[in-house]
């Protein structure tokens, strides 16, 4: 985890245009066949034929916002990988979460380079082996920080985003991923 990927002001500034900017929504998620609303708001966005099944439901993409062309374009330097889509969540308070997963939807090819910028409040983050519970990693992930997951991590690990009974403000994650195949 790269803390200060951003600084704090370009950070806070990053932060506020995405809250005012992005078309925020409730995604519904199905969870053992039923479907439900997702405790957060969220917004697929990606280049044209990027679509994406999460969780079971299809996500047409919304366009970059200006914003984000500058970090996307900082991100393809730094890690060679040709993003083309970004999923960005808007976690309200501490109730706001998200469960246990692997970002191992078929699209995103076998071994996938994931780069997750945070902004906003400091929330708990952790990976879980999946076959040795024990092994598991916990990080903090403050303002500005950058965490790449590639390799085996989505198939060896799962992840969470936990839920916190301490007052915290909003925090907005972008998960920044590159889709291989159109699922049509
Ligand atoms: O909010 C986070 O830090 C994690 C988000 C996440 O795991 C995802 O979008 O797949
Ligand atoms: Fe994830």
């Amino acid at each position: 985890m790269l803390r200060g990927w951003l600084r704090t002001s370009p950070a806070s500034a990053l932060h506020r245009q995405l809250t005012d900017g992005l078309p925020w929504r409730v995604h519904r998620v199905r969870l053992f066949g039923r479907e439900i609303d997702s405790p957060r708001l969220s917004c697929w966005i990606g280049d044209r034929g990027t679509t994406y099944r999460y969780s079971g439901v299809r996500h047409h993409p919304s366009a970059w916002p200006d914003a984000l062309l500058p970090i996307r374009e900082r991100l393809i330097r730094e890690t060679g990988v040709a993003f083309n889509s970004v999923l960005a969540n808007l976690y309200r308070d501490g109730r706001d979460c998200m469960g246990w997963h692997s970002d191992d939807e078929p699209e995103l090819g076998a071994q996938p380079v994931i780069a997750s910028l945070s902004l906003g409040a400091t929330r708990r983050f952790v990976l879980r082996h999946r076959s040795d519970p024990m092994h598991k990693l916990v990080l903090e992930l403050p303002h500005g920080s950058l965490l790449v997951m590639r390799g085996a991590t989505q198939e060896d690990y799962r992840h969470a985003l936990c839920r916190t009974a301490k007052r915290v403000g909003p925090r907005i994650n972008l998960t920044f991923r590159r889709i291989m195949a159109n699922p049509d």
